[in-house]
């Protein structure tokens, strides 16, 4: 019989998986940051180790070859990827990024993250994500459409919607899910919602492509409403220009707070007096339909000033929303919000801050709302989008986007109150990770050492 205490079980445990893998950065740093708030729960109750033990590994990872000819007739091959991490609460759900920089690590670490977000939502759902490292840019509809089918050719055969929906993420929108969605329909004969984030006339669900970033601003005003505080006046630094990025801007003007920035991987664009509605449409034509950098966005506004190779956090603000991509806030990025005055972070993006920035939000008492929690509307309304689907019928606008208001408050009540229950006051970075781990952790304990 072992006579090992709980933190010396929890130190081997933290050992094995990081030699496991030694080279998945991302990944081992996704896990050692729900490993720390975990602890807690480890210690009361340690049989849930043996659960974390197995939830780390994913049930299935795939990875494949994707061929395609490029317009000029030459040939290319990406590397596919599909990591199902869960299925305990749901089908695999998570979305597919196409991007350079897309390694296992990469996927891994989102898969992970997924299946403690998707648990959050309330709704039923597993975890997985997918991608792939084709850059999509400056490349034509077509060799965009070649390479989407040929990803498909190979991922049709591991989803369906009962078994794994993807959708989309990093430059996978409306037109990459549209091409995907008709070349599953060709190859496995069926209609069904096998995706989501689809086009509004043929399944898609209303609020699905707001909904991210919608919902990290209604769970920002949760927490400042928590608080005692509101959105009204706050001075808002956004990073990305994508799809999150663009409409955090949209509901946070719509709410009385002031969004002053917008980036890519080039640079940043300051609108000192905030972005008009107006101007936050002008970004969208400029991202989602001319698809060109940030920067061009000075030839429409006076005002607007432009900083090649720099990230917004140098500018002073009350509030910051990071929505381009992964480790996108350091610690000295961190440094630099607290020391601007940012007093509170919410987090659009996966895995935006460092371990590192995480411990300079808290020592400076930052509101923190950590990717899991504050960005999982997304995926929240990508579930009304199967409900409709296995409904076949469409909610209306209202509907849909009072849903996502009551699932992001309940995500922040329910992340406080596991805070709360295990003595770490209102950290709900922790409590978090502990909700949203222990409705995956009872349910595979209910099913079975499978
Ligand atoms: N879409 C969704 O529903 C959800 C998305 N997320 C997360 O939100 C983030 C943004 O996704 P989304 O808006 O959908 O993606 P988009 O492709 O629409 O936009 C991505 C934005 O991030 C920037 N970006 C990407 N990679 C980098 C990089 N390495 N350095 C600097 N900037 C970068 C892009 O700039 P550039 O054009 O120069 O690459 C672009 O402005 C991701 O972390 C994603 O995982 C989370 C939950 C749901
Ligand atoms: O809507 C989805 O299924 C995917 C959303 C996603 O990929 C994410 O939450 O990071």
């Amino acid at each position: 019989m072992s006579t090992a205490t709980t933190a010396e079980k929890i130190a081997v445990l933290r050992a094995s998986i990081r030699s496991r893998d030694p080279d998945q950065k991302e990944f081992l740093q996704a896990v050692d940051e729900v490993f720390e708030s975990l602890t807690p729960v480890f210690q009361k109750d340690p049989h849930y180790l043996e659960t974390f033990e197995r939830l780390v590994e994913p049930e299935r990872q795939l990875v494949f070859r994707v061929p395609w000819i490029d317009d000029r007739g030459v040939q290319h091959v990406n590397r596919g990827f599909r990591v199902q991490m869960s299925s305990a609460l749901g089908p695999y759900k998570g979305g597919l990024r196409f991007h350079p920089t897309v390694t296992l690590s990469v996927i891994k670490f989102l898969a992970f993250e997924q299946t403690f977000k998707n648990s959050l939502t309330t709704l039923m759902m597993g975890a997985g994500k997918g991608g792939s490292d084709f850059d999509p840019r400056g490349r034509s509809d077509r060799e965009v459409m070649a390479f989407c089918q040929s990803f498909m050719a190979e991922l049709y055969r591991h989803i369906g919607a009962d078994t794994d929906v993807p959708a989309g993420d990093i430059n996978v929108g409306g037109r990459e899910i549209g091409y995907l969605f008709g070349q599953y329909k060709r190859l496995a004969n069926n209609f069904t919602g096998v995706l989501t984030g689809k086009d509004l006339r043929w399944g898609g669900s209303l609020i699905r492509p707001e909904a991210t970033g919608y919902g990290c601003v209604y769970f920002a005003q949760n927490y400042l409403a928590h608080k005692g505080e509101s959105l009204k006046g706050k001075r808002c630094v956004i990073s990305g220009s994508g799809n999150v990025a663009q409409y955090t801007a949209e509901k946070l003007l719509q709410l009385g707070a002031t969004p002053i920035t917008f980036s890519d991987s080039n640079g940043y664009v300051l609108e000192p007096n905030g972005f008009s509605q107006e101007q936050i449409d002008h970004v969208m034509e400029l991202k989602n339909v001319r698809r060109v950098r940030i920067s061009e966005y000075c030839a429409f506004s006076e005002t607007a000033q432009y900083f090649p190779g720099k990230r917004p956090w140098e500018v002073p603000a009350d509030l910051a929303f990071p929505s381009a991509t992964q480790n996108e806030v350091d610690q000295e990025d961190a440094e630099a919000l607290v020391a601007n005055g940012v007093r509170g972070v919410f987090e659009g993006a996966n895995m935006p801050s460092t371990n590192e920035a995480i411990e300079i939000y808290k020592k400076a008492d930052v509101m923190f709302g950590p990717a899991k929690a504050a960005n999982a509307g997304g995926v929240a309304v990508s579930g009304l989008e199967m409900a409709q689907n296995s409904q076949r019928l469409q909610w209306t606008r209202p509907e849909v986007d009072s849903q996502l208001e009551r699932i992001m408050k309940d995500i922040f009540d329910n992340s406080l109150a596991a805070a709360q229950k295990y003595g770490l006051k209102d950290d709900i970075q922790a409590g978090a990770n502990i909700a949203g781990f222990l409705k995956v952790a009872d349910a595979m304990i209910h099913q079975g050492c499978v």
